[in-house]
């Protein structure tokens, strides 16, 4: 794997409160990974040592070969960066802020380009004070498009867009991963994981919990069947449930619910009793764990472990300390 993004062992204090707790993460050339997780959950952290914005407390970082901190000069003009929180000045208009922005880029792409890609073309002439909070995520990414970024790292890209918005960012963000453009995106939105994403990590108090494809994160949770017997029928008249690959089971009134580690086990065996014995199995219903449901899971499990945000080993967090950018 051609790696292009490369962290090991990174962690990141703030006045004795550790954020990140030992992040290992490899981004290859063209891939779209994006990082999840809880609130504080350390995303926004990670995001920053790997734009070279801070140093990290231990551990390494390597974007495109390089430190992105200690070698920004050669880092820097190879990434584009969407923050959290843009922090523009608020009385230049749309299009002064991208000149202004592109005098200090090199390489950069005509203003009115930057602009077009994210649908704000007719809005050049307009104060950025006056831009709906949509309209500012856009032109934050007119702004890291504007170099022609190598690597491009959005930082929540989509928060506060509304559904068109938002699916015309994802169009653009696809249209830049396929020129070759290697993407680190951090989100609370899982279906845009679902959509953009090639592999994923969750984290969870600093740490990540888990990562691999969407597939690769959903195969470790159980999948779930449902179905309705027949008033003639009962549970115990199922073949014995473990040999079916059946971990869970719970009925309520007429309805059987299973949980399985095998859907297609477990499913193809339920369907041959079910066809052999003439059962209808009424209602019946057979899922993957969704995203969604591994994200619930990690965040609850790691609760009961007391692993929590701002909790575990590293003590509270502290009153969070200047600003972003
Ligand atoms: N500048 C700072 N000074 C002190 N603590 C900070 C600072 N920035 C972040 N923290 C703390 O570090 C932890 C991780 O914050 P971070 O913003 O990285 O999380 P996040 O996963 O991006 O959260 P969110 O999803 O809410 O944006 C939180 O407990 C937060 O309060």
């Amino acid at each position: 794997m051609d790696a292009v993004i490369e962290t090991a062992g990174l962690r990141r204090r703030y006045q004795g409160f550790e954020a990140v707790r030992g992040v290992d993460l490899t981004v290859a050339q063209g891939e779209l990974f994006a990082l999840l997780g809880t609130n504080g959950a350390g995303k926004t952290s990670t995001l920053e040592l790997l734009e070279g914005q801070a140093v990290p407390a231990a551990g390494t970082v390597r974007v495109l070969g390089r430190d992105p901190y200690r070698e920004r000069a050669d880092v820097r003009p190879r990434i584009g960066v969407m923050l959290q929180e843009g922090g523009f000045p608020t009385e230049l208009t749309v299009m002064e802020t991208v000149r202004m922005w592109a005098g200090c880029t090199s390489g950069a792409r005509p203003a009115a380009e930057a602009l077009e890609l994210t649908g704000l073309s007719g809005r050049g002439s307009v104060r950025v004070k006056q831009l709906s909070g949509g309209e500012r995520r856009r032109l934050d990414l007119s702004l890291a498009l504007l170099g022609r970024p190598e690597v491009l790292f959005l930082d929540e890209p989509t928060t506060g867009l509304d559904a068109q918005s938002r699916h015309d960012t994802w169009d653009l963000v696809r249209e830049l991963k396929e020129q070759g453009t290697t993407v680190l995106l951090t989100t609370h939105y899982l279906e845009e994981v679902e959509v953009l994403a090639d592999r994923l990590a969750i984290m969870h108090g600093g740490m990540i919990a888990t990562s691999g494809t969407v597939a690769d994160v959903v195969a470790e949770r159980p999948s779930r069947i449902s179905f309705e017997l027949p008033l003639d029928r009962f549970l115990g008249d199922l073949p014995p449930l473990a040999a079916l690959g059946v971990t869970a089971h719970q009925q309520s009134g007429r309805t059987v619910h299973l949980e399985t580690g095998d859907l297609q086990q477990t499913a193809t065996a339920l369907l041959l009793w079910a066809r052999d014995e003439g059962v209808e199995l009424r209602g019946l219903d057979a899922r993957s764990a969704t995203l969604e449901e591994a994200f619930m899971e990690i965040a609850k499990g790691l609760e009961n472990t007391g692993m929590e945000n701002g909790k575990g080993l590293a003590g509270a967090a502290p009153e969070r300390e200047g600003t972003r950018r």
